[in-house]
C-alpha cells in the first residue's frame, strides 16, 4: 500500500468511507478514480456520474440495479461494491473492485495489435464472464476493449455491465447528441430498436476480437453515423485479413444477423478456435504468458498489419489518382503518334512532314491501281475517262444496263481520284464525295469494288496515316460507312458480305486506328463517323466484339462514345449497347471487376448515365421507333446493373464506387427517378437502391433532392395492397439513405413520409400462413422500423408531425398486430415518445382503452416476444407515476405474476423488477398462489439476483401485512 498512499493525499472524500485518489480514466458519462476504503484499507475504483437534471426515479432505478449487481461474483467480472449519492453533490458514485492492469483497449493501443493466440486466451475469459452474467439474467450491453480490465496476473474482468445501457438512456435525455453510445461494437438489432438480449453481447464479442487483433473495431475508418449504417446494411462486418479458418468461423457465428440463431457464449466456449489456442503458448495454471512466444507472434502480426496498411493506403492513393485522370499513354494527339516508328526523332518528323504528300500519293496510287485492276477485270475494255466533274447525265446516254454498270464504276474511280486530288479545290473534292455516295446509292452493286480486301486495307492505311488531313479522314470514313451500311438490307447482296467486311476491318486493326481517331483533337465529324463505324461493326458479330475488347482500347472508346454520341434511336447505337452489355456480362463472371474498373477510370459511368438521361428525355422519335428506344433503355439499364455489382458487398471496388458517387452520376440519376416508366422504372429503381446502400452517396443524393422525389414517388404507391417491387425499391432506397442521419430523417418527415409509411403498413399488412403463423413482408417491417425512427429523432418538427399523425395510437396498434421484434420496436418508440413529450403522451397512454391494451398484451405475448418487450415496460413504469397507477388499477400485477415461470433468467428478472416498481407505490398482500411462486423463486432459483429480488418482494409483503394487521 505504500505506493498507493501517495495517491490519496487529497482530502476529497466520498461520504465517510472513501478517499478519492487519482483519475484513472474518463468515459462518455463520467470519470473513474482510484479510491481508498478508510474502513478496510482496500483500494477501489470509483466511477463518478453527473446527475444534474436526472429525475430522482431514474437515479433510484440505477441505484437498485447496482444493488442487485452487488450479488454477482465471478473471477471474470468486476465486483460492484456499492452506490453512493452525495447529498449536496451533483454526481453519484459507483464503487467497484479496482483492477490495476487497465483496460485491454489501452494495451492494444500501445502495441497496435495482439496475435490470434493471445486474443483467444483473452476471449475465453470474456466468454466465461459472459456465460455467468447471462445465466444470471444480466445482459452486459457494452462489451468492448475499454470495458475489459486486466489484472497483473493476466486475468480479464468485465466491467460496466448492466449499467452502461441505463447510462445511455439517462444521458440521451440530457444531451441532445445524435448517436447514443459508441456504435462500432453495437449489434444491428440494437440500432434497429428491435430489442437487446444476451445475443447482442455476442455480436460485440466479435467486434472486440477484431479490435484486439487489429487495434480497432470493424468500420472504425467510418464516422459513427456511417458505421451504424454499415452494421445494419452489410451482410456482416469485414473480417481481418490473414486470420485462421477457425477464427473466421468463430467471427461469422458472432456476426450472425439472425438473433435467434446467433451462437451463445456457452457454445462459443467450446468453439475450436478457443480449444485450439489452449494447446499453445500459455501456462493456464498461473495465467503467466510465455513472453518470447507472444512477443515474436506479436511482432509478426504488427509487421503483417503494417504491410496491410501500406497496401491499403497505396490502393486508396491509386484510386484517388485514377479518378478522372486520363491514362498516361496517348495523352495528346502528338503523343498519340510518338510511338510510331516513323516519328521517333525530330529529324524523322521533319522528313515525314516534307514527304507527307508523297506518302498519301503513294497510298492513293496503290488504291487507284487496285481499282483499275478491278475495273479491268469487270469491264474487260479500256474506257474513256470523262474529264469534267459534272453531273452524271452522261450515264443515261448509255441504255444498256451492263454498260451503265461499267460506266458507273469508271465514274466512281474518277470521283475517287477527284476526292483525293490535292490540286482540286475543297468544294470540288466535297462534290466528288457526294456524287460518289449518290452513285453508290443508285448502283448498290458498285460497293463490291470496295469489298475487295486490297481496297479496304488501303483505305485503312489512309486512316492510319499520321497527320492525314482531317477532310481526307472524313472522306474515307464516309465512304467506308456508306459501303458498310449500303450492304445492309440490300437483298441483292448476301448479308454475310457485310458481316465479313466488318470482321475483316476489325481483324485488320480498325479498332486501334479508331482509338486514335476519337482523340479530342480530331474534328468532331471524324470522331462521330468513327463511332458510327464502331457501332456498325460491333453490331455485326460476336467475334468483332471480342477483337474490340482485345485491342485494349475498348474502355476508352466506349467511354468517349457515350459522351459524344448524338442521340439517335437507331439500330447501330442499339448494336453498340448490345456489344457493351455482351462485354460486360461476359466478363462479369471472371474478371468483370477489372473490366468495369478500367471503364470507370475513363469516366464511363458518368458519361453512360448522362447518355441514359439524354435517351430518356429524347422526344424526337417516330412512333415506330418507340420499341427501339425501349430496347435501348433496357439494355443500358442491364449494363448499368452489372457495374452496380461492384458498388457494395465483397466485390466492392473503390474506383467504381468513387465514380458512382460523383454528382455527375447522382444528379441525372435523381432526375431519371421522375422520368422513367414501366419496366425500365423497376430496373432503374433496383440500381438506385444499390447506390443508396453505399453510405458515401448519401450527402450528394440529399443535395440532389433524392429524398423529396423518393417520398413523393412512395406516396403515389402507398395504397397498393400486397407487395409491389417499385414500392419496395423506393422504400429501401429511402431506408438506406436516411438510416444513419437524423437530418435526412427529418427531411423525409418534413416531406410527408410518416403518413405514407402508416398507409403502407395498413395496406401491405401482416400475412398469416395456413398454420396461423405470422409473416411480415419486408415492406411492412421496414416501414415499421422507419416509423420508429421518428420517435428517436431529436427534432421538435418531427415530434410534432408524428403526434399529428396519431403516432402514439399507431404504435399501440402495432403492438397488437406485428410479430416479435417489430413489437419491441413499437414498444421502445412509445418509451421514446413518453420521454420527449411526457404530458401529451402520458395522457394518451392512460386512456382507458389504451391502458387495457397495454395490460392485455402482457398475457398474449409469446414466450420469445416477451423477452424483447419487458424492457419497454420497465422504462414506462420508471418514467410515469400515472402509468404505474393505471396499470396497477387494471390488474397488471396479476398478469405479470402469471408469466413468472418463464424459463429465461433475464425474463424472470425483468418481471420481478416490474412487480417491484408496480408495488412500490401500492403495496398489497399477495394471494397464496403468488406467495408460493415467490417462495419457490427465493429458495430454488439458480440465479442469485432472482433469489434476491423474490426475497425482497416477500419481505415487503410481510411488512405490508404486519402494517395492515
Ligand atoms: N474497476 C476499474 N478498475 C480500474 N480501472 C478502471 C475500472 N473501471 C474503469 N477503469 C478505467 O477507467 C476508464 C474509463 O472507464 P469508463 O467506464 O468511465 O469509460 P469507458 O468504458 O472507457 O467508456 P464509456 O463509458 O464511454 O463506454 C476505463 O477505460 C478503464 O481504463
Amino acid at each position: 500500500m505504500s505506493g498507493s498512499s501517495s495517491r490519496f493525499v487529497t482530502n476529497r472524500r466520498v461520504g465517510n468511507k472513501y478517499v478519492l485518489g487519482e483519475r484513472i480514466g474518463k468515459g462518455r458519462y463520467g470519470a473513474v478514480f482510484e479510491g481508498f476504503d478508510l474502513e478496510t484499507g482496500r483500494v477501489v475504483a470509483i466511477k463518478q456520474l453527473p446527475t444534474k437534471g436526472i429525475p430522482i426515479d431514474e437515479v433510484n432505478s440505477l441505484k437498485s440495479e447496482i444493488k442487485l449487481l452487488r450479488n454477482l461474483q465471478h473471477k471474470n467480472i468486476v465486483e460492484y461494491i456499492g452506490f453512493y449519492e452525495e447529498e449536496e453533490g451533483d454526481h453519484v458514485n459507483i464503487i467497484m473492485e479496482y483492477v490495476e492492469g487497465g483496460s485491454l483497449a489501452k494495451t492494444v493501443n500501445k502495441f497496435s495489435s495482439f496475435p490470434e493466440s493471445l486474443v483467444a486466451f483473452y476471449v475465453e475469459q470474456i466468454l466465461e464472464g459472459l456465460v455467468y452474467l447471462h445465466e444470471q439474467g444480466v445482459v452486459h450491453r457494452d462489451i468492448k476493449g475499454a470495458n475489459l480490465l486486466n489484472t497483473k496476473e493476466g486475468l480479464i474482468k468485465l466491467a460496466d455491465f448492466g449499467v452502461a445501457a441505463r447510462l445511455d438512456e439517462i444521458s440521451s435525455k440530457n444531451n441532445p447528441i445524435e448517436v447514443v453510445g459508441t456504435p462500432y461494437w453495437m449489434a444491428p438489432e440494437i440500432i434497429e430498436l428491435s430489442g437487446c438480449s444476451t445475443a447482442s453481447d455476442i455480436w460485440s464479442v466479435g467486434c472486440t476480437v477484431v479490435e484486439l487483433l487489429t487495434g480497432s473495431p470493424p468500420y472504425s475508418e467510418y464516422t459513427a453515423m456511417s458505421a451504424l449504417f454499415h452494421i445494419v446494411s452489410d451482410e456482416h462486418p469485414p473480417l481481418p485479413t490473414g486470420i485462421s479458418s477457425e477464427l473466421e468461423d468463430f467471427l461469422l457465428r458472432c456476426f450472425n444477423k439472425d438473433v435467434a440463431s446467433r451462437v451463445s457464449a456457452k457454445e462459443l466456449l467450446s468453439h475450436r478456435w478457443i480449444s485450439k489456442s489452449k494447446q499453445v503458448s500459455y501456462d493456464n495454471s498461473t495465467y503467466s504468458l510465455k513472453r518470447e512466444t507472444i512477443s515474436s507472434l506479436q511482432s509478426k502480426l504488427v509487421s503483417l498489419q503494417n504491410q496491410d496498411k501500406v497496401k491499403e493506403t497505396s490502393n486508396v492513393e491509386v484510386a484517388k489518382l485514377e479518378q478522372f485522370e486520363e491514362p498516361k499513354e496517348e495523352e495528346t494527339f502528338d503523343d498519340l503518334f510518338a510511338n510510331d516508328q516513323l516519328s521517333n526523332t525530330a529529324s524523322q518528323r521533319e522528313n515525314i512532314s516534307s514527304c507527307r504528300m508523297d506518302v498519301t500519293q503513294h497510298l492513293w496510287q496503290r488504291l487507284q491501281q487496285s481499282l483499275d485492276a478491278s475495273v479491268a477485270v469487270e469491264g474487260g475494255t479500256e474506257l474513256d475517262v470523262v474529264d469534267e466533274l459534272d453531273d452524271f447525265a452522261w450515264l443515261s446516254l448509255r441504255s444498256n444496263q451492263g454498260e451503265q454498270q461499267v460506266m458507273a464504276k469508271e465514274r466512281a474511280l474518277k470521283l475517287l481520284s477527284g476526292m483525293f486530288d490535292d490540286q482540286n479545290l475543297m468544294e470540288t473534292r466535297k462534290q466528288c464525295l457526294s456524287e460518289l455516295l449518290s452513285l453508290l446509292t443508285t448502283y448498290p452493286s458498285l460497293s463490291q469494288f470496295f469489298t475487295s480486301e486490297g481496297t479496304f486495307s488501303l483505305l485503312l492505311e489512309i486512316l492510319d496515316y499520321p497527320r492525314c488531313e482531317q477532310h481526307k479522314l472524313e472522306f474515307v470514313l464516309q465512304l467506308m460507312l456508306h459501303v458498310l451500311c449500303s450492304f445492309d438490307g440490300q437483298e441483292s447482296i448476301r448479308s454475310e458480305d457485310i458481316r465479313d467486311l466488318g470482321q475483316f476491318l476489325s481483324s485488320m486493326g480498325f479498332f486501334p486506328i479508331a482509338i486514335k481517331l476519337i482523340d479530342s483533337r480530331i474534328s468532331e465529324k471524324v470522331r462521330y463517323l468513327t463511332f458510327h463505324m464502331i457501332s456498325v461493326i460491333l453490331s455485326e458479330r460476336e467475334e468483332n466484339i471480342l477483337m474490340f475488347f482485345a485491342c485494349r482500347g475498348a474502355p476508352r472508346i466506349l467511354s468517349t462514345f457515350f459522351e459524344e454520341v448524338k442521340i439517335e434511336v437507331n439500330k447501330y447505337i442499339l448494336g453498340t449497347l448490345k456489344a457493351l452489355y455482351f462485354l460486360t456480362d461476359k466478363w462479369c463472371q471472371s474478371f468483370g471487376r477489372e473490366w468495369c474498373r478500367s471503364m470507370a477510370k475513363y469516366g464511363f459511368i458518368e458519361r453512360f448515365v448522362g447518355f441514359l438521361y439524354r435517351v430518356t428525355t429524347f422526344e424526337e422519335i417516330r412512333e415506330k421507333e418507340y420499341s427501339l428506344k425501349d430496347e435501348m433503355m433496357l439494355i443500358s439499364l442491364r449494363t448499368l446493373e452489372k457495374f452496380g455489382l461492384f458498388v457494395q458487398g465483397e466485390q466492392s471496388d473503390v474506383t467504381i464506387r468513387t465514380h458512382f458517387q460523383s454528382i455527375q452520376v447522382l444528379s441525372p440519376m435523381c432526375q431519371l427517378l421522375s422520368q422513367l416508366k414501366g419496366h425500365c422504372f423497376v430496373s432503374f429503381l433496383s440500381i438506385f437502391e444499390v447506390l443508396c446502400r453505399n453510405a458515401e452517396t448519401h450527402d450528394t443524393l440529399q443535395e440532389c433532392g433524392a429524398i423529396q422525389i423518393l417520398v413523393y414517388l412512395l406516396s403515389t404507391l402507398c395504397d397498393a395492397s400486397g407487395s409491389d417491387p417499385c414500392r419496395r425499391h423506393i422504400l429501401l432506397s429511402l431506408y438506406y439513405l436516411c438510416l444513419s442521419s437524423p437530418k435526412r430523417k427529418e427531411e423525409a418527415a418534413i416531406h410527408g413520409i410518416i403518413p405514407v409509411l402508416q398507409s403502407i403498413i395498413r395496406h401491405s399488412g401482416v400475412l398469416f400462413s395456413s398454420n396461423g403463423r405470422k409473416f411480415i413482408s419486408i415492406e411492412t417491417t421496414k416501414s415499421v422500423e422507419m416509423l420508429c425512427w421518428f420517435a428517436t429523432v431529436r427534432s421538435r418538427k418531427v415530434m410534432h408531425l408524428l403526434l399529428k399523425s396519431n403516432g402514439v395510437e399507431f404504435f399501440l396498434d402495432l403492438l397488437s398486430v406485428v410479430p416479435g421484434k417489430d413489437k419491441a420496436k413499437a414498444g421502445s418508440s412509445l418509451v421514446e415518445l413518453l420521454e420527449r413529450e411526457p404530458n401529451q403522451v402520458e395522457s394518451i397512454l392512460i386512456q382507458e382503452k389504451n391502458i387495457q391494451r397495454i395490460v392485455h398484451l402482457v398475457t398474449t405475448l409469446g414466450q420469445n416476444e416477451i423477452e424483447y418487450m419487458l424492457d419497454s415496460y420497465v422504462r414506462l413504469l420508471v418514467l410515469s407515476v400515472k402509468i404505474r397507477e393505471s396499470l396497477y388499477k387494471h390488474q397488471a400485477v396479476e398478469k405479470f405474476f402469471s408469466r413468472l415461470k418463464h424459463p429465461k433468467t433475464s425474463v424472470r428478472k425483468l418481471l420481478l423488477q416490474i412487480l417491484q416498481l408496480l408495488l412500490q407505490d401500492y403495496p398489497r398482500v399477495f394471494s397464496k398462489a403468488e406467495k408460493q411462486v415467490l417462495l419457490d423463486l427465493e429458495r430454488n432459483d439458480s440465479a442469485v439476483m432472482i433469489r434476491e429480488l423474490a426475497g425482497s418482494l416477500i419481505r415487503r409483503m410481510a411488512k405490508e401485512s404486519m402494517t395492515k394487521s
